[in-house]
């Protein structure tokens, strides 16, 4: 292996090779004397090193023992010092030894007393005064028996001894990777002056790369590196290849570059963005293995745009990547959104936590406790742009500290010296923080006022929300893309170059794992075959009366718009949903939209299925900017005539201001708002489906609403629900959205099942389900609801996804009088007749009459004329 030396007296060097030589591992700083310490604190504060040894040009004196120290706590891996100091200073000895390495001269290989005197207080050994033509003789055997011999002493004292060997300066030096190999066999690392070394091809200078790879094997035909690539926190991403071509690459550019089998040397990220910042290269211990540590970007590493080839992220790092995209945008009401607005309020949950820490004592609690306290302290991390990465880095530069605080509390915090209140641990472990629950009422006991209230959805303030909509809609509809474009930087942070992907779709855009393919495959079979089945292609006819045939036929709507959405989930299964009805209408043109991802992409599911219904263009827009394109046309988005598809308070307001607008000449679905669900729930019901369900709809936004009806529930079985709704919400991820929108929902326990069903259908639920005794008879009674679940092997996350049935319904209590989306959707039915002479001559009389009636002179004598002609013929 290879060892750069520089001498920091050096003020030529160059910061980016300095930076590239410390990827490869530890680097030897000169520094001209241990006593002064200015002249390093510039270098470090410049070059930012990870990992450097330090020796001095001056001797060491014993005052110089305070800087060492000093050097040591401020992150120098070890200082180099002599074998005599070390043996003779007491301080010295007292120092860690995996921080010391000793500098042994050449002459003094074969002391085995030294070694066995150093043994256990060093880990490094510097060997000096070599000279390159020695290197080949009798010295490196002597070389080879010292490693040997200090690996049998260091490996008692359960030390791992790093030796490296550094060259007499002569003129006519020349560094070469046979050398570096050469004593890679024996274990031994080669020390580099810096200007000996170069990133470029240059015959007279080492390169590093080639130095790095020539002690590598591969075991591959193809003489290829297996790579593993792992983020800053040694997470596994995944595994690729590496070359001598790409470390080089690598090297210069300080980025992810390695070596494709199929194309060459692979920049990683160039084509998708998700580029990588090189943090180190590292060869494993058998040399056949590369390790590459990169700072991610983008979506992550995975071609499937999953932060790792082996799926998503979880525990801390999955909640600093949720905070993350909090912090960016946040679904209304969001507590995390909250937090960050309000330093005080996250100032005293912090306090809060840590106190309840301190008073947790079972193992659960104090679990519980520290993910909440975790919470809370990554809260204030990312609102200040301080990641956890960050916060490892002052762990890991703390551990390197030799010097150790005593660390006592500060006297506001001093417990032991106050009087210790004894804390009741029983009592404490039943008090659940933040108890996660609805509201309770009893039909018994409300009036009719209040009946009515409960049957009310949240007030949507609809004048603020059009006063905000119009000008959006207005923009888009004057200045086309160009508003498009800056609406969703404004709204979803995305800076796109265009608004609009066409078909047809790049394969990579839409690959998706195995699984992931086959559950779409499989829920899209379904729903085709339900919708198909909704499609009656005959020709209605009916002869009304002999001569008078009256018929009626569909035909497909011909360009339609499907809004997607995705502010807080991304929502494939909408894309289902709404175009497989249309395709199996018959729609000629389908355009797609959905707001893009942070790096500008759509989600590879949607597009997958945008493929499958056979959408012409994915537009990557949401809110009123989307709806206003789709209903006015822009450069790059077609004018279409109808717009489907649920969304949030802002599409909804647009669906209903272009439908209103006559020149915009477009119908829409229905009002589809913020989602909801009503569970009737008898004794027969299991708890812990009854949550379940109930949960699944109230994770979709602060704003849905569940309801339960219990119907003679005993409080036993109402508390296990509860309790259930407790449990499994605070497992949720989306446990924040929950948080709110729970509180806001109702539990409404009532005496008999008709009740329950006379207030279902004044409610008229987007969602019904039944967890009652003999579920399929009360199905009859059911007047209003967007779609129904009997019985307790029916969740309502099925039609969300994949039994066949629709799940974009009408909310807000709409399914009173609309359907949800449904094949007829997308079509529109023509009806035509056919009169003979004698069905005319029958029928004319009535049609004259009737247009007497209103006056209508021009109805009566079109009919008129003709029964002259057949009385007269
Ligand atoms: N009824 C149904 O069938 C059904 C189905 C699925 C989802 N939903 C509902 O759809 C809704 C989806 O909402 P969502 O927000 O997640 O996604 P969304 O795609 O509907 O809205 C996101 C867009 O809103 C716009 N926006 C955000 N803040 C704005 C602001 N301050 N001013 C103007 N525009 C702004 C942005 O352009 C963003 O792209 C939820 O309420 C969910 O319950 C309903
Ligand atoms: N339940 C939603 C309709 O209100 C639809 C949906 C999409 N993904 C999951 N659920």
């Amino acid at each position: 292996m290879l060892v750069p030396f520089i001498d920091i007296s050096n003020q030529q060097l160059s910061v980016d090779f300095v930076k590239s030589l410390d990827l490869i591992g530890e680097i030897i700083l000169r520094i001209p004397d241990f006593n002064d310490t200015s002249l390093l604190s510039q270098f470090l504060e410049k070059h930012q090193l990870d990992k450097y040894w330090l020796i001095s040009v001056k001797e060491i004196v014993p005052d110089d023992i305070e800087n060492i120290v000093k050097f040591l706590d401020q992150g120098a891996q070890k200082v180099v010092i002599p074998g005599s100091k070390i043996l003779t200073s007491d301080y010295i000895s007292t120092l860690p030894a995996d921080r010391l390495a000793v500098n042994v001269n050449s002459r003094d290989l074969c002391d085995e007393e030294l070694i066995k005197k150093l043994a256990g207080l060093v880990s490094g050994y510097l060997v000096t005064d070599v000279d390159l033509e020695s290197i080949s003789g009798n010295f490196f055997q002597d070389l080879n028996n010292f490693i040997q011999n200090v690996q049998k002493s260091t490996l008692i004292s359960g030390l791992i001894a790093k030796v490296t060997v550094i060259l007499q300066e002569t003129n006519d030096i020349k560094y070469s990777t046979n050398l570096v190999q050469h004593l890679s066999t024996i274990s031994a690392d080669l020390v580099v002056p810096i200007k000996y070394l170069t990133l470029d091809s240059d015959n007279n200078l080492l390169n590093v790369a080639d130095a790095l790879t020539c002690t590598l094997k591969s075991d591959r035909s193809d003489g290829l590196f297996i790579t593993v690539v792992v983020d800053e926190r040694g997470v596994a991403l995944g595994v690729v290849y590496s070359s001598t071509e790409s470390v080089k690459e690598a090297l210069k550019t300080r980025t992810g570059v390695y070596q494709s089998r199929k194309r060459g040397l692979w920049h990683k990220g160039a084509t998708s963005g998700s580029v990588q910042e090189l943090k180190k290269i590292e060869a494993d211990c058998d040399g056949d293995t590369l390790k590459f540590t990169v700072k991610q970007f983008g979506t992550g590493f995975c071609h499937l745009n999953t932060r790792t080839c082996f799926g998503g992220s979880k525990g801390l790092i999955a909640l600093e990547e949720t905070l993350q995209n909090r912090k960016i945008s946040a679904p209304p009401g969001s507590y995390t959104q909250r937090l960050f607005q309000n330093p005080d309020l996250l100032h005293s949950k912090i306090m809060e936590e840590a106190d309840e820490l301190c008073s947790a004592s079972t193992k659960d609690n104090i679990a519980w406790e520290t993910a909440d306290l975790l919470y809370f302290a990554l809260v204030k991390c990312v609102a200040n742009d301080i990641s956890l990465t960050d916060v490892e880095a002052h762990l890991d530069k703390r551990a390197k500290k030799v010097t150790r605080r005593p660390g006592n509390a500060k006297p506001q915090w001093d417990v032991s010296s106050k009087k210790a209140t004894e804390i009741d641990s029983d009592t404490k472990d039943k008090q659940i923080p933040d108890t996660i629950k609805m509201q309770k009422f009893k039909l018994s006991e409300i009036d009719s006022r209040k009946r009515k209230s409960l049957l009310k959805r949240p007030i949507i303030k609809s004048d603020d929300i059009m006063a905000r909509v119009r000008p959006i809609v207005n923009d888009v509809r004057n200045k086309g893309d160009a508003a498009l474009i800056e609406y969703t930087a404004k709204f979803d942070k995305v800076q796109l170059n265009t608004p609009v992907i066409s078909a047809p779709f790049s394969p990579e855009a839409m690959a998706l794992d195995d699984v992931t393919r086959c559950a779409i495959d499989q829920a899209y079979d379904n729903i085709y075959k339900f919708h198909d089945a909704q499609y009656d292609r005959s020709t209605l006819v009916v002869e009304t009366m002999p001569g008078v045939v009256c018929s009626r036929f569909s035909r497909p709507i011909e360009r339609v718009g499907l809004y997607v959405p995705g502010g807080t989930a991304i929502l494939p299964s909408t894309t289902l949903m709404l175009g497989i009805p249309a395709k199996v209408a018959g729609c000629k043109e389908i355009i797609i939209a959905s707001p893009p991802r942070k790096d500008g992409t759509v989600v590879p599911e949607v597009l997958y299925v945008a493929h499958k219904v056979g959408a012409s263009k994915v537009l990557l827009a949401g809110g009123a900017q989307a709806i206003a394109a789709l209903a006015y046309g822009t450069e790059s988005v077609p004018k279409v005539d109808k717009i489907c598809g649920p969304g949030n308070q802002y599409v909804t307001a647009a669906k209903m201001l272009a439908q209103n607008d006559s020149s915009a000449m477009i119908s829409i679905d229905m009002p589809a708002g913020p989602s909801e669900l009503l569970v009737i729930a008898d004794n027969s019901s299991i708890p812990k489906y009854v949550a379940s369900d109930l949960l699944s709809q109230a994770e979709h936004g602060t704003d849905s609403q569940v309801v339960l009806i219990g119907v003679s529930l005993t409080p036993e079985h109402l508390a296990n629900i509860e309790r259930e709704i407790h449990e499994q919400a605070s497992r949720l991820p989306r446990v924040d959205i929950v948080r709110e929108s729970i509180p806001k929902s109702f539990i409404l326990q009532v005496n008999n099942m008709k009740e329950a069903m006379k207030f279902s259908n004044d409610y008229s639920p987007e969602h019904l389900i039944l967890h009652i005794d003999e579920a399929e008879k009360w199905v009859d009674a059911i007047e209003n609801a967007g779609s129904v679940f009997v019985g307790a092997y029916s969740p309502e996350s099925c039609g969300d996804y994949a039994s066949g049935t629709n799940h974009t319904l009408p909310t807000y209590g709409y399914a009173r009088m609309y359907s949800g989306v449904n094949t007829l959707t997308f079509l529109k039915h023509i009806t035509a007749q056919k009169l003979t002479k004698q069905g005319l001559k029958d029928l004319g009389h009535t049609v004259m009459r009737l247009a007497e009636v209103e006056g209508l002179e021009a109805h009566r004598n079109a009919v008129h004329v003709r029964i002259h002609d057949i009385e007269n013929d």
